[in-house]
């Protein structure tokens, strides 16, 4: 299934200018708040008809201004997950979910109930009420009635940004297995990049109700740009656990060429993981330094360098095809004569598996 989007649209000042196509699994639109994501998931839903531009699902117009053409939101049939689960608080969990699957066509399975209900745990809060329920089981009931609802797309609204950290922290399982057991394309707002690292297999970046970047999660969350503050800044590796090393609680990962210790990760070998790598957290050298505690000492050849205002440089490191991003001074920038092509080593002090 793939979701093409081409639309311009000016809402009150603010204009709406932007595309991108997403294919199955999950893609996140990603941006600061005011840039424009939920303005184009309403375009998306149809609930709003662009000034121009057009929306298409395999290549079937549902938007476009050029032909005339707006199907309206309820025969789209997407479903829609928002901040604040709206579940009908007079209704049970089993009515809710019931309620999702009326808006199925006839001919989908309604047998999926018992498969939605045991995808997304919630067997147990079927004969409850939404108001005795926490933040994070109302959002999974909510997830449930729009799956029910059979949707060709699903449209998430900050599905998790009403939760504390342990509610998200419960439910990101969940959605991880919405991504990989339903063949159900997700487009997802969000502006946090752990969950958008965590859960996409694209990213669409949103500044200024322009597309900023666009890609596989990978490459488009390493760049800069991707972090919303220096905090966050880094690169984000995608590998495969090779093995574990039960005495040291270490784990090794292999990259695209180099291999990774990351420390206390108990996942089984050939899992696919990707980790978070802060440049804060990446010192360069230009020859191998020995007697480090540093366990993870990997060679590259810089391909780039980024001054900021504050005296600091992004340089980017190609270590075997994936990149690191290491921010150190201007200065040392200038002593170890960082130009690209130059052999280097990275230093890297903290490796995370993305939680
Ligand atoms: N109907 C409207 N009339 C006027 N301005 C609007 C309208 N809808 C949205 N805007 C403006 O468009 C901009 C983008 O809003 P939008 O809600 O799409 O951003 P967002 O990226 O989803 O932000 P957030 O993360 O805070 O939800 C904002 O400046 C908003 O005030």
């Amino acid at each position: 299934m793939t979701l093409t989007i081409e639309t311009r649209h000016r809402f009150g000042a603010f204009i709406l200018d932007a595309a991108f196509t997403s294919e199955v699994g999950v893609t996140a639109l990603f941006g600061r708040s005011g840039s424009g994501k939920t303005s184009m998931i309403r375009i998306i839903a149809g609930l709003v008809r662009p000034d121009e531009g057009r929306v298409l699902l395999d290549g079937t117009p549902l938007t476009d201004t050029a032909k005339g053409i707006f199907i309206p939101r309820h025969r789209r049939r997407f479903g829609y997950v928002f901040q604040d689960g709206r579940l009908f608080p007079h209704l049970s969990v089993r009515k809710n979910l019931s309620y999702g699957s009326w808006f199925a066509p006839k001919a989908s399975p309604s047998g999926n109930f018992d498969h939605i209900v045991e995808l997304l745990g919630i067997e147990s809060l079927l004969d409850r009420s939404p108001s005795n329920l926490s933040g994070g089981e109302k959002q999974r009931v909510a997830i449930g009635r729009a799956l029910l609802s059979s949707p060709r797309l699903l449209l998430m609204d900050e599905p998790l940004a009403a939760l504390d950290e342990a509610r998200k922290a419960e439910i990101l399982p969940y959605l991880e297995r919405l991504r990989d057991e339903t063949q159900i394309p997700i487009v997802y707002v969000s502006h946090s990049i752990f969950e958008v690292a965590r859960l996409a297999n694209q990213v669409v970046v949103m500044r200024d109700g322009k597309v900023e970047a666009a890609g596989s999660a990978t490459d488009v969350l390493s760049r800069p740009s991707a972090a919303e503050d220096r905090r966050e800044a880094g690169a984000l590796l995608e590998g495969a656990i090779e093995s574990f090393d039960e005495k040291h609680r270490l784990a090794t990962l292999a990259l695209k060429a180099a291999r990774l210790y990351v420390p206390g990760v108990s996942v089984p070998p050939g899992k696919r993981v990707r980790v978070h790598i802060p440049s804060r957290d990446v010192m360069l050298a230009t020859v191998r330094p020995e007697g480090l505690s540093a366990l993870n000492i990997i060679d590259g050849i810089v391909r780039h360098t980024s001054p900021a205002e504050d005296g600091t440089v992004e340089v980017q490191i190609d270590c075997g095809g994936d990149i690191i991003l290491s921010r150190i001074t201007a200065l040392s920038v200038e002593r170890l004569d960082l130009v690209p092509n130059k052999h280097v080593f990275a230093v890297i002090k903290t490796v995370a598996l993305q939680p």
